[in-house]
């Protein structure tokens, strides 16, 4: 049982060799961690023995008890209160199961909204408005338990440890499988459950019930990490490398490969872009020849910027087979065992922990067996994946805008200029509004697009929801870029230096062009957002 101090004893330990202080109510032992305490040992030494509960706050987010409680709490202080924020973490799944509150009905003709209980830190538009009881035609019991399931992971497991990532450059592999044995890996394909490769399910979501807004929280939740490199790191490779597989790959190929990818035992990255060819894929060069028996094709060529190739066992790779423009390109999967396979690591920007490659192909053998779809059919492969991939794009980077928005909030509470909480100067509210008002709208218009999807299918949707899709990339990405200049504006230096209180800002402004240039550049979506729609809207009538 933890120990109980009165405040008298605590001012016992009052010395260098000696030091406690307390911290909401928990009395911690700082005796060795102040020769390491990155602020400096003799801030400590001021404090020691005393309730220093105050200069805390003033300095760290409260995160940082997250990891270091376990190692320097020795007890608490006699009739301890409840502490006014969260301490040691709380296992969000323990909360009671999500019940809707108020089910209406607004006409007989049309279909009741459900008023889900309130979820999360209620910090306006610092989550979905379902989270904050509005009404709401999507969602339904099991979507609200996946929340607090994948919410729960996050907070106890992830977040405390992404930084460290990031620095390192790497996640460790017990997370992807973790991910595979949670299920989610099945749940991030754009199909529906895959249930015929896996038997991983999800908890709190029976197989026959998941949706595309069950694939839309778990990305959303990985992001509250305010890491792009997390992120991709998990599902950046694999959530634009395997659709193609599902949807048009061979079914003995399937059975081979896809329990592996699905539990989290094997990786497989998407290698499209080349050092000359980026969002112009119909212009690729790597070339693929097929063997006078027909059995093989010989495969070679460089691919560029390619998210976890570094680690993968697969490789979905846009290859020429035929003539110029997009009538001569083939999608292969191209396997690590393939002798002629080469990876090596890129240094970039931001997505640090996300491993991105440079590929080379010298003659690599690959059996037809693994072509994806038709020979130069390649192209129709590659296009009903992007939809896909691109709206992952916009979950997370909707979803980086929040943390950039709720970390900026949060400070803006506790950080005094000039007398005053910042929060009270209306500059910085200004500022708050303009990024909440950018998150709503796009949040919007992504979940109607997410619904379409559900309704329409692979096929319709890929016709018809091309260009809005692109639309809502370039809104993402740059409400994305808007919110990380603004955070890192309200956060002042702690936004400039890694590490510390404003380290998911830093760290995001980073990641912004990872999510702007990639996946279509900006220039690109805007384009295609009108160019797509007109011709969509020409088949379905429109007069000018
Ligand atoms: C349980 C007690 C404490 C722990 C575990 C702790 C831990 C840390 C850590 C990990 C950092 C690095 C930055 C970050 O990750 O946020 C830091 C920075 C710092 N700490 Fe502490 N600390 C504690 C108590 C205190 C107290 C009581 C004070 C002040 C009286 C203090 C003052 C500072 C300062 C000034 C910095 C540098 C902030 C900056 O770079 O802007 N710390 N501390």
């Amino acid at each position: 049982m933890a120990k109980v101090f009165s405040l008298d004893d605590v001012k016992a330990h009052n010395k260098p060799d000696d030091l406690y202080i307390v911290v909401h109510g928990d009395v911690y032992d700082l005796t060795t961690f102040k020769n390491e305490h990155p602020g400096g040992k003799k801030i400590l030494e001021r404090v020691a023995g005393k309730d220093a509960t105050v200069q805390f706050q003033k300095y760290h987010k409260d995160s940082v008890l997250e990891k270091y409680k376990p190692k320097f709490c020795v007890g608490s202080v006699e009739g301890k209160k409840a502490a006014p924020v969260k301490e040691a973490p709380k296992p969000v799944a323990a909360a009671p199961k999500p019940k809707p509150v108020a089910a209406t009905t607004t006409s007989s003709a049309e279909p009741a909204t459900t008023v889900l209980e309130t979820f999360g830190d209620l910090i306006p538009y610092g989550d979905p408005g379902w989270y904050q009881s509005y009404h709401s035609p999507y969602y339904k019991e099991s979507h609200a338990a996946l929340r607090a399931e994948v919410r729960e992971w996050i907070t106890n497991e992830i977040e405390p440890y992404v930084t460290e990532w990031d620095e390192a450059r790497s996640v460790p592999d017990s997370v992807f499988k973790t991910m595979g044995e949670r299920g989610y890996l099945a749940g991030l394909l754009g199909v529906k459950y895959p249930v015929e490769y896996t038997d991983r399910r999800v908890a709190s979501v029976p197989a026959e019930e998941w949706d595309h807004f069950h694939e839309l929280i778990v990305t959303d939740e990985l992001s509250r990490t305010g890491s792009g490199g997390f992120v991709w790191s998990q599902i950046g490779g694999y959530g634009i490398g395997l659709p193609p597989v599902i949807r048009f790959g061979g079914e003995e190929l399937k059975k081979r490969i896809l329990p592996g990818l699905l539990g989290g035992d094997n990786r497989i990255c998407l290698a499209i872009t080349e050092p000359d060819a980026g969002s112009d894929v119909a212009n690729l060069t790597c070339e693929a020849k097929l063997t006078p028996d027909g059995k093989h094709y010989i495969v070679n060529g460089e691919k560029k910027w390619i998210t976890n190739g570094i680690w993968a066992d697969y490789f979905t790779t846009a290859v020429r087979t035929g003539g110029p423009g997009m009538g001569g390109v083939s999608v292969l999967l191209i396997e690590k065992t393939h002798p002629g396979v080469s990876v090596r690591k890129m240094d970039c920007q931001g997505v640090w922990s996300s491993g991105t490659t440079y590929i080379t192909f010298e003659d690599v053998k690959v059996p037809v067996e693994n072509l994806i779809g038709k020979e130069n059919q390649g192209f129709k492969v590659i296009m009903t994946n992007f939809n896909h991939e691109r709206l992952g794009i916009v979950i997370q980077c909707n979803r980086f805008s929040r943390v950039l928005y709720e970390e900026s909030m949060k400070y803006a509470h506790k950080r005094k200029t000039f007398g005053k909480n910042l929060v009270e100067h209306p500059v910085i509210r200004m500022k708050l509004a303009q990024m909440a008002r950018q998150i709503e709208a796009c949040h919007n218009w992504l979940e109607n697009i997410v619904y379409q999807c559900e309704k329409m299918g692979t096929q319709e949707s890929m016709l018809r929801l091309g260009g809005a899709i692109a639309g809502l990339k370039a809104q993402a990405t740059t409400t994305f870029e808007f919110c990380a200049r603004e955070a890192a504006q309200i956060f002042g230096g702690l936004a400039y230096t890694r590490g510390g209180q404003g380290a998911k800002v830093e760290r995001l402004y980073r990641d912004v062009k990872a999510y702007m240039i990639p996946g279509g550049s900006l220039e690109i979506m805007e384009d295609l957002s009108i160019r797509q729609a007109l011709k969509v809207h020409q088949v379905l009538g429109m007069k000018l």
